[in-house]
């Protein structure tokens, strides 16, 4: 397993230095405008640029995650969606060229999603959490509504319109669930909601370059049986990136928690990625936010993952599984 970390944005700051501390060497990172201040990575000197800032820090940029741009035109079926899809597969072009060959992505209008933040785990660490009767009360967005099928049709779409393109440059586009899977919010249809959804997807197309983030906390929101999956997805080569989080509760009412203190038996599903022999980048998910944290980057605050990546670690050792 490759232990990874998820950087937001590409200027140095402590938890950089904390990530090279815990002995972690390899970024995935997101590099949107409104994080960099610079281009999107579709415009090449501009990755190039960051990627040299991470290699000077000590990194080695291994992947991207989540919406490097605004990819609503795409996600939505919107006019103008053409120019963005050139734009993703020149990202892609670009990824290759830098030897970036993980794309974890979403098809999640709405983004991950949560009522709210500040919800009490042990000893008062806060973590986020999803109640379907208070998202039934927010108003919509402003795309009105729109039904699952439409979003399953731009899916299969996009999946046509870029995997070429990852093909060539060589890069795994890892699809991450939707979180919270619930089929609408805030009127907008969400369709990996469940492990139907996500066999249907990788039915869709048959390509090196197509396979899954398997985001554990997702899936046991959806109560799928997270054991099986890592065997059934990992057998058939399909998990690119593993994400580690608990959650308590289902995909209509949930909070999470931290890694050692939700429902999922941690190491029988650490035996479960060993098994497949997955040798892919792992992260630690949310993480609660503890005392001294401001909570201003729910999930991702610095504390529970220097806990979080420990006992991921500790777990591995035990397990003598090998990072790579
Ligand atoms: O919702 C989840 O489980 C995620 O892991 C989503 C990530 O937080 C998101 O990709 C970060 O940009």
């Amino acid at each position: 397993m490759k232990l990874s970390f998820l950087f937001f944005g590409n200027k140095p700051d402590e938890k950089w230095v904390l990530a090279r501390q815990m002995g972690i060497t390899k970024a995935i990172v997101k590099l949107a405008p409104e994080l960099t201040g610079e281009l999107p990575p579709w415009d090449f000197k501009s990755l190039e640029k960051s990627v040299k800032t991470y290699q000077e820090n000590g990194f080695e940029v291994i992947g991207f995650e989540g919406d490097q741009f605004d990819m609503d035109r795409i996600k939505l079926g919107l006019e103008g969606r053409e120019q963005d899809l050139e734009k993703y597969r020149q990202m892609l072009l670009n990824m290759g060229k830098l030897g970036i060959k993980l794309l974890c992505y979403n098809f999640m209008a709405t983004g991950w999603f949560r009522t709210a933040k500040n919800v009490q785990e042990r000893a008062g660490a806060l973590v986020s959490g999803f109640s379907m009767k208070d998202a039934e009360q927010l108003p919509l967005t402003k795309y009105g509504h729109i039904s699952a099928e439409k979003i399953w049709k731009n899916y299969a779409y996009f999946l046509e319109q870029v995997l070429p393109a990852a093909e060539k440059a060589g890069v795994k586009m890892a699809l991450h669930p939707d979180d919270p899977p619930v089929p609408i919010l805030l009127g907008i249809g969400r369709i990996f909601i469940n492990a139907e959804a996500t066999r249907k997807a990788l039915s869709l197309v048959d390509s090196p370059s197509h396979g899954v983030t398997f985001c554990q906390g997702t899936y046991t929101t959806m109560g799928e049986d997270v054991k099986q999956l890592i065997t059934e997805f990992g057998e058939q080569g399909k998990i690119f990136f593993v994400h580690i989080r608990d959650v308590e509760g289902n995909a209509e009412d949930f909070r999470e928690t931290f890694h050692d203190n939700g429902p999922t038996d941690m190491v029988e599903m650490f035996k479960a990625y060993k098994g497949i022999n997955f040798d892919g980048p792992v992260r630690s998910d949310h993480v609660p936010t503890m005392a001294g944290e401001t909570n201003q980057q729910h999930g991702y605050e610095m504390k529970g993952n220097l806990f979080g990546i420990g006992y991921m670690k500790g777990i591995m050792e035990a397990l003598a599984i090998k990072e790579n």
